[in-house]
């Protein structure tokens, strides 16, 4: 069982580089399904989400080349195959082999999905919106089987945003007959880098990035070459670790208009930020103000950086609000933090938590961004040892993470322990 390691209280100071988007890799792998030749994604992050992805496709008859942060997908040779078990079980977006396998081929047969489930995640809505495109459902011992003779385009009205149904549906759709249109579409930036790369391999999208987002199904899909967009999950991460230890690091590499949210709250509590055009200079002090804050839909503040930003909030002065109206029970890390001393009380969607010091101790990421706000937690203890476990869930997300940190001044190593 890994651990890492983090003796604390080094102020990070540096400029970090941030990777490709995971959110974007794990739906721009399964769109390349869609074409009939080679597509090539560049800014690829080295995730273990991404290379489960890759296994995936391989054993689905994918030729893959991956190379430092490009990779190679030739789909021209992969086949329709039942995959009830094994990697799609591993990963949250598995999901989207369900709408470009429906797309290129009529069908999919595929387990339901795995990942961080910090609470039930259902994917009623993307199976609404393949009924409506003309597919047929059914579950059979616990695997989904999705048919359609031919996808039929449908207006779609989604009865909540999300992400994974809007763009599982622009997969499906692309390749439909006639005309789809989604309402209620979710607006992250990580939809657009899909239909942007829909569109490069010859589908019709318009709108992505707006609550309304139109298809017309196109019958041939063809390869192409995409940049993946900057991980702003990421990015957001470093800039809140940079606060908590009152470090002064450049998060580089980056959108900056994709943390605007996350910027404005910094600045609220009295985080000195300076932005760039691909940066943003993160400058800490030493007491900050306690803030509210709303995790919502984008261009809210994102639901992925509620818990660390939870870690950070640990270090105001006062008494700080933090909401998430995207999931329910994403509080998975506050037990944990309340093991390393913080003062946390959770009451429905909302945790509330009071300012002070944080002490080390050993403790366990249960899911991805649990995982971060432990660490940066322990970064902000001078003078002892956090442990955190549940490392693999950090790696799903984080690219070169103990590297990173370390260039960045911090004292942070990987040790494998007893099970
Ligand atoms: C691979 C990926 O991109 N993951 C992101 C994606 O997850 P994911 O696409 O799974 O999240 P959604 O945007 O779908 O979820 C938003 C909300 O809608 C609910 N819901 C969603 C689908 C559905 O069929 N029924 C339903 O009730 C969810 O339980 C949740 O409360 O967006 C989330 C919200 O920004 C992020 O936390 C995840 O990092
Ligand atoms: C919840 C997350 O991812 P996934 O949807 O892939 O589990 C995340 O990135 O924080």
């Amino acid at each position: 069982m890994e651990k890492l390691m983090i003796a604390g209280g080094r102020p990070l100071k540096g400029t970090v580089t941030i990777s490709g988007a995971k959110n974007s890799a794990v739906a721009l792998i399964p769109a390349a399904i869609l074409a009939e030749s080679t597509v090539t994604l560049d800014n690829l992050p080295h995730l273990s989400d991404v290379a489960i992805y890759t296994e995936i496709l391989s054993e689905l008859g994918a030729s893959i080349e991956w190379n430092n942060e490009q990779m190679i997908i030739d789909p021209s040779a992969m086949k329709s195959k039942p995959m009830p078990n094994g990697n799609v079980k591993k990963l949250r977006a598995s999901y989207y082999l369900m709408g470009a396998m429906l797309g290129r081929f009529g069908e999919a047969i595929i387990g339901l999905p795995g990942g961080c489930n910090f609470e039930p995640r259902p994917i009623d809505l993307h199976i609404k919106g393949f009924e409506a495109l003309g597919a047929e459902i059914s579950n059979e011992n616990g695997s989904l089987h999705i048919r359609a003779k031919q996808l039929r385009g449908a207006k779609i009205y989604l009865d909540m945003v999300s992400v994974g149904a809007t763009i599982n549906i622009m997969l499906a759709a692309s390749r439909a007959k006639g005309f789809t249109l989604i309402e209620n579409a979710a607006k992250e930036p990580e939809i657009i880098d899909v239909a942007t790369l829909l569109n490069s391999m010859g589908a019709k999208i318009k709108g992505a990035g707006t609550e309304t987002i139109r298809i017309e199904g196109v019958d041939e899909m063809h390869g192409c070459r995409h940049s993946i967009i900057p991980d702003r999950i990421q990015a957001g991460t470093y800039m809140i670790a940079a606060a908590a230890t009152r470090g002064d690091v450049t998060v580089d590499n980056i959108i900056p208009k994709h943390m605007e949210a996350m910027t404005a709250k910094l600045q609220e509590m009295g985080v000195e930020i300076h932005e760039m055009d691909e940066s943003i200079r993160v400058v800490g002090r030493a007491l900050y103000d306690s803030i509210d804050v709303k995790a919502l839909v984008y261009p809210g503040f994102a639901t992925d950086l509620q818990s660390p930003m939870t870690s950070l909030l640990t270090q105001t002065t006062g008494v700080s609000m933090l909401t998430d109206l995207v999931y329910s029970n994403r509080f998975k890390h506050v037990p944990e933090l309340v093991r390393m001393g913080a003062k946390i009380k959770v009451e429905g969607r909302t945790a509330i938590i009071e300012g002070g010091t944080l002490s080390a101790a050993k403790v366990k990421a249960s899911d991805l961004r649990a995982g971060a706000a432990l660490v940066i937690a322990g970064l902000t203890v001078p003078s002892d040892v956090t442990e955190v476990t549940g490392v693999e869930y950090i790696d799903r997300g984080y690219d070169n993470l103990v590297a990173n940190l370390t260039l960045l001044g911090a004292e942070v190593w990987r040790e494998n322990g007893e099970e």
